[in-house]
């Protein structure tokens, strides 16, 4: 096989007819693609042999140079679709950044940043030639250290939080006319914040003047998203010829994970989840809670997360390691808490919503609502921090303590959804 070519035969399922008709379709489309052979090397020894649903039905599209609304379930490897494409297209002889993902939280983008440099990493040291360089550009990161590098040796591909993305366009050090992708990962997430909405406007629409350019926007939830690709191509956000990617547009939320909810009140709710986790007696799990409002900050009430990280640090003895992620604390101290539980191991992570948009930690096989989320979004994401093994059938659960009346809230979610909760009995 010459370089460049895609060689799809590591991606197939074996063996089979349908095999070899997934063959001819995928590779017929997808034969002009340049993912370099050390790419897809790398990829299989780290495990991506077959390629997940999304990756099949979008990689065709993504390589033929289109724009792309990528819309598929939580957990289902949209990532690696994208990092893809950007390896076919960026040439690394060229010192200019080729390729921009933005994410909205800087744990997102350690992990996709991660991802891509795991893949540009040249093992076999006989391979010739500049490597790929990869830079996070996150908030919280050491902004003088990155322009002296943007300047010295801008790097091939830049994931960006866009706070920090904007102060470098702002200064001339990162230009979207040298961008051939352009990705906005979590993309309904980002229209929906306050403080980045008006900042990923800006950023579209200058993007949208770039001549030769692609967009790709990610995410496992497009609410209203016939309206949100209309609006995409009056706006010029992507060419008219977008595509919508939509895998799984009747269900979605991943199947094998496993609803159930408790009705308990809000001073039982601590003995209710020590009840909970002592009877499932999980290996990994994540404890998601609310935000604190103003209003209990300013009662001087103690929030959600300090609660329940002081009540399992003092009851619960079946983990070793009980972890915190929330927006208060500082950056070193949200990264610390990632790599201490991704060591391997048995885990639980306390953690409010921050931690529910992109962050993969396969690990994980029990969700716990502790406080009940805001929308079916957010329960979607939640849910989706778990099973996220794409051919695994392992069963995942997500259990949500609530009171009686959020029992209403909560059903809605399932018929928006589709899914189905089960009632667990009460402790008492
Ligand atoms: N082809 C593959 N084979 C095996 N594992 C894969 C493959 N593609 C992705 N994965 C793994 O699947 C998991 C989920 O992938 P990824 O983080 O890209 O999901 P996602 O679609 O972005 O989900 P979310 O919407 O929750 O962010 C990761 O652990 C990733 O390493």
């Amino acid at each position: 096989m010459s370089q460049g070519e895609v060689d799809f035969e590591k991606w197939l399922p074996t063996g089979g007819f349908e095999g070899g008709r997934i063959h001819l379709e995928i590779h017929l489309e997808i034969c002009q693609a340049h993912v370099p052979e050390h790419i897809l090397q790398r990829a299989e020894e780290v495990g991506f042999v077959e390629p997940t649903d999304v990756q099949r039905e979008a990689l065709p599209t993504l390589l033929s140079g289109r724009d792309c609304i990528l819309h598929a379930q939580t957990g289902s490897g949209k990532t690696l679709a994208y990092l893809l494409l950007i390896f076919s297209v960026i040439n690394v002889q060229r010192s200019v950044v080729q390729a921009l993902i933005v994410v909205p939280t800087r744990e997102l983008g350690i992990q996709v940043a991660k991802v891509a440099r795991m893949l540009a990493a040249k093992v076999d040291l006989e391979l010739e030639g500049k490597t790929c360089t990869v830079m996070a550009l996150l908030d919280g990161g050491i902004l003088k250290r990155q322009k002296s590098w943007l300047k010295a040796e801008p790097p091939t591909i830049v994931v960006a939080t866009i706070g920090s993305l904007c102060q470098m366009l702002e200064k001339h050090l990162i230009k979207l006319e040298t961008m051939k992708v352009l990705v906005i990962d979590e993309v309904d997430f980002m229209f929906n914040s306050s403080k980045e909405v008006s900042s990923l406007r800006k950023l579209l629409t200058k993007y949208s003047s770039v001549n030769s350019r692609q967009t790709i926007l990610a995410s496992a939830s497009i609410p209203q998203h016939r309206r949100f690709l209309y609006d995409c191509i009056q706006q010029k956000w992507t060419k008219s010829d977008v595509v919508h990617v939509h895998v799984n547009p009747v269900n979605p939320m991943p199947s094998r994970l496993h609803h159930r909810f408790m009705i308990c009140g809000k001073n039982e709710r601590l003995q209710t989840l020590l009840y909970l986790l002592e009877t499932d007696e999980p290996k990994s799990g994540i404890i998601f809670v609310g935000e604190q409002s103003e209003k209990s900050k300013r009662a001087g009430h103690e929030p959600s997360s300090t609660l329940v990280i002081n009540y399992l640090i003092a009851s619960y003895n079946k983990c070793s390691e009980i972890r915190l992620l929330e927006e208060d604390m500082n950056f070193n101290s949200r990264a610390a808490s990632l790599s201490e539980i991704r060591q391997g191991g048995s885990y639980l992570l306390v953690a409010t919503d921050i931690a529910a948009r992109g962050v993969d930690l396969p690990e994980t096989t029990h969700i716990y609502n502790f406080d009940l989320p805001r929308s079916a979004v957010d329960y979607l994401h939640r849910s989706g921090r778990t099973g996220r093994k794409p051919f695994s059938d392992e069963k995942c659960t997500v259990t949500s303590m609530i009171t009686a009346e959020e029992r209403f809230a909560l059903q809605k979610f399932e018929n928006e959804l589709m899914f189905q909760c089960e009632e667990l009995d009460n402790v008492d």
